[in-house]
């Protein structure tokens, strides 16, 4: 079976200015996969690179064994921005918001049956949501509208979830609730690749880490491998990341030749 999601020497950017050089990865189905890394290194680049949500600039992208390009089925790829709530202006309740991530699976008569309904609220279900169906969006908790959003883009019954930081800007308390969702979802088998600046109750989900600094990837292994390297990663405490910040180390994967660019030189 082809692998989700494939990326051979691929580099993507925002206009002709490259910010991700030389990736190479392979997600196949079932591996949830952390992606980690300093601030501005690339992390939602190499994120929304996949997506097609920014410019590639040399490589490949590969979705379920077609060239991205070719994707017709962009559905099968279910996405969660980062930082994203819903703006208080937002008038619909959860339930709404929900099923609008139904919409690209429906079919020419465009209207939700019975079996989306359903879909929709197991739905809200998986993420501890079902009892708020029709709360306003715009009366829940941060953590609450981030689950509200994985919910959506589960609706859409993705083969793959790409969440950029989900845990990000929530308390304590529902980065746990928020955490248990995922492990829910991995019970199930959702193939999941999450950008987070903390592995904490992350941790034992994950099948796999990656780690970009400086528009590059320099790890990637599994939790054993990460675990053993770690003491070669060097802390900056000035950074807001509990897990890394790091310098590539010895013997880490560093796709291609080294790229004379550094994101963090450049002037914004
Ligand atoms: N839309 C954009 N247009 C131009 N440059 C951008 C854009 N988005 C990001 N960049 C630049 O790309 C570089 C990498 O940013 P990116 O958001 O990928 O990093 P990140 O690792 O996700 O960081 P963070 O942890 O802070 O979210 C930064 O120098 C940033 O300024």
């Amino acid at each position: 079976m082809s692998a989700i999601i494939e990326l051979t020497d691929a580099s993507f950017g925002y206009g002709r200015r490259p910010v991700l050089t030389g990736a190479s990865l392979t997600v196949e189905r079932g591996e949830v996969v952390a992606v980690l890394g300093p601030n501005g290194a690339g992390k939602s680049t190499l994120m929304k690179g996949i997506l097609g949500l920014n410019h590639r600039l040399g490589g490949m992208v590969t979705l379920f064994g077609t060239p991205a390009d070719e994707l017709r089925d962009r559905a099968r790829i279910g996405y969660v921005p980062q930082r994203h709530t819903l703006s208080s202006s937002v008038r619909a309740t959860a339930e709404e918001i929900v099923e609008s991530g139904r919409l690209p699976r429906l079919g020419w008569h465009g209207r939700l049956r019975a079996t989306d309904r359903q879909i929709v609220c197991r739905s809200l279900d998986l993420v501890g949501l079902a009892d708020r169906a029709g709360t306003e969006v715009s009366t829940l908790s941060g953590g609450q509208q981030r689950r509200v959003l994985i919910a959506r883009a589960l609706a859409g019954q993705p083969d793959v979830l790409i969440m950029d930081e989900p845990t990000a800007g929530v308390d304590a308390a529902s980065q746990h609730v928020l955490a248990d969702v995922l492990g829910r979802l991995v019970e199930r088998g959702v193939t999941m690749v999450i950008v987070t600046h903390e592995l904490g109750a992350l941790r034992s989900l994950l099948s796999r880490i990656i780690v970009v600094d400086r528009g590059r990837i320099v790890f990637d292994g599994d939790r054993e491998r990460y675990a053993a390297r770690r003491g070669l990663i060097h802390h900056d405490h000035d950074s807001h990341h509990h897990d890394l910040e790091l310098t590539p180390p010895p013997g880490a994967v560093v796709h291609g030749p080294l790229d004379p660019f550094d994101p963090r030189g450049r002037t914004p």
